[in-house]
């Protein structure tokens, strides 16, 4: 089975333009076949407030009304998605921008309203994403670029948080590939204090996952991306990894990177 990355970076890195050419350029120096997901929330949130929308988040999820729903179809799909496959065009990698809507590659549902109404915000479910078609592109010579907009199929634009569709990519594609996936952002893995750099926690499993969420090591937009990544181990993907965008070169040298998820 041949092996693929899917790595995704999260709007920290992508607002810092030193950091963001930094990762792509050890994104492109990474061998093998990959997949980039990119988020942008942080990009977002500033761009509703300059155009005199509040942006409102309830657990890390955007509140998305039509009129969010048109600003991060602007920046996640225009904005971030083609400045980052330029760039990539820049360091040697085909790169190609996509949204879910592009080849019918990711297909989801609208949230239902319970409690909260997310507005147009798209859910994954088992069948949104058909590997074979994405497995085409790859073979073609591609590097798929996806930001995080999907559509319903019935022309309807839905915004998916970046890390759910990285980690939903990483299932579909475990059936064709050995997959490795990568959520990079700004420190250095899962820290035990967060204002230390160098408390990296190298191994995680679901027991000490429990352990950390009730000591309240972990909180806020990390419990998202490790319930996540444990559903991704569950279900058939080679390994997770959390780590820090500036240090993915070590994982091409075979060196310590951030924290190894496992079951
Ligand atoms: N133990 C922890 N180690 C590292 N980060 C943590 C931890 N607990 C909570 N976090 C928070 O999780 C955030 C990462 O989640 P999020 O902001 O959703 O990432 P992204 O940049 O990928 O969108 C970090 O910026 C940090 O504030
Ligand atoms: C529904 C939902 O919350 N979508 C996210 C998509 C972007 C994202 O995930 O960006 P980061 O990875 O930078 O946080 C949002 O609009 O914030």
């Amino acid at each position: 089975m041949r092996s693929l990355h899917i790595i995704k970076i999260g709007g920290n890195v992508i607002d810092n333009s030193e950091n963001l050419y930094h990762f792509l350029k050890d994104f492109t120096a990474l061998e093998g076949d990959k997949i980039l997901v990119h988020g942008g929330g942080k990009v977002a949130t500033q761009l509703s407030e300059t155009l005199g929308i509040e942006a409102k988040l309830v657990d890390g999820r955007r509140i998305t009304d039509i009129e969010t729903l048109r600003v991060v179809t602007m920046v996640y799909g225009g904005l971030i998605n083609k400045n980052i496959v330029a760039q990539l065009q820049r360091f040697g990698t085909n790169a190609i921008g996509l949204t879910g809507a592009d080849g019918n590659f990711i297909r989801t549902k609208k949230r239902p309203v319970k409690t909260i109404d997310y507005g147009f915000v798209g859910d994954i479910d088992s069948g949104s994403i058909n590997p074979e078609n994405i497995s085409r592109l790859l073979d073609a010579g591609f590097t798929p670029v996806f930001c995080a907009i999907t559509h319903d199929g019935e022309g309807q634009l839905l915004n998916t948080n970046a890390d759910t569709i990285a980690s939903a990519l990483a299932v579909s594609l475990a059936r064709l590939y050995e997959t490795t996936l990568i959520y990079c952002f700004e420190k250095a893995g899962v820290l035990h204090d967060i204002n230390d750099e160098d408390s990296i926690i190298r191994d995680i499993n679901p027991e000490r996952y429990q352990e950390l969420k009730e000591q309240q090591i972990i909180h806020s937009g990390m419990l998202p991306k490790l319930d996540n990544a444990f559903s991704a181990i569950a279900c058939g993907v080679k390994s997770v990894i959390i780590g820090k965008s500036d240090d993915l070169s070590r994982l091409q040298q075979k060196q310590p990177f951030g924290t190894r998820l496992s079951n």
